[in-house]
């Protein structure tokens, strides 16, 4: 089974918020992403837009729909009803509900299904009516499974934020491990899919992915970005060189 690779671009949308310039652009690292072989894109719009703009959405819907058909766009956020509107304004593959307070910083947890299970449910309903498939954030935690499934959620994506987070430790690694992969067995014997990010790492993706075979779908954001630029730098010093003149 392929673990499908969507590519989160609220990194670059912070870059480019930092100036009143269209660049990095959002839609072009994002079609430089699907021509590489990203199943799909994941945006975070907030209320407060500081990464996404509420503007990138139809952008991003256009550059799959006219380029990528295909390709897969997956929307995160806490749902709202203006989230939910402006989601489903778009038309996306893929919604993926986390329980983000707006003065979060970035994403720190999952659902308390038990909890939260009954708010869930309409929601969940209302964006498969309309054609989206439903993932729900959830920690590593076998024992919500249960609950999840209850939402009639498609998914659910383990936040792998606290293994990203103690990866360089490795018995706290193998401990997150086995927690993510205990909560991604519960969830496939009930008969969910499983997703999974957050602080994802070329480095700590094989270790998950060998546990975890029948991951369906790893959105990747910041670890990423920060590959990119480092892996792209030498060769943009090469070209700003060049532009400076000096032979390179
Ligand atoms: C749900 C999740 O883990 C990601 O969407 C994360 O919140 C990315 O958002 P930022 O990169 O804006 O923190
Ligand atoms: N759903 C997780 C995501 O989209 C990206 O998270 P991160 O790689 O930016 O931590």
């Amino acid at each position: 089974m392929t673990v499908e690779l969507s590519v989160n671009l609220n990194a670059v949308a912070m870059l480019r918020n930092r100036r009143d310039l269209p660049w990095p652009s959002v839609t072009g690292l994002g079609r430089i992403a699907l021509v590489a072989g990203a199943h799909g894109l994941t945006v975070h719009p907030r209320p407060d837009q500081r990464h996404i703009r509420f503007s990138d959405l139809p952008e991003i819907r256009a550059l799959i729909d006219e380029e990528f058909p295909g390709a897969e766009f997956n929307i995160e956020g806490y749902p709202t009803p203006e989230f939910v509107e402006l989601a489903l304004s778009v038309r996306p593959e893929q919604v993926t509900l986390v329980p983000d307070d707006p003065s979060q910083p970035t994403s720190d947890h999952g659902w308390d299904f038990a909890a939260q299970g009954s708010f869930l449910v309409p929601v969940v309903e209302r964006l498969k009516g309309a054609g989206a498939r439903v993932s729900l954030f959830a920690d590593a935690d076998p024992s919500q499974m249960e609950a999840a499934a209850a939402t009639s959620c498609d998914r659910v994506e383990l936040y792998t934020g606290p293994y990203g987070g103690t990866f360089d430790d490795p018995a706290a690694a193998r401990e997150w491990i086995g927690r993510l992969g205990a909560t991604a067995d519960a969830a496939l014997s009930l008969g969910l899919g499983v997703n999974a990010g957050h602080d994802l790492t070329v480095a700590n993706l094989p270790p998950l992915v060998a546990r975890i075979p029948h991951l369906a779908e790893v959105s990747i954001g910041h670890g990423l970005t920060a590959d990119a630029l480092e892996h792209g730098m030498a060769e943009t010093v090469r070209r700003f060189r060049r532009a400076c003149g000096q032979a390179v």
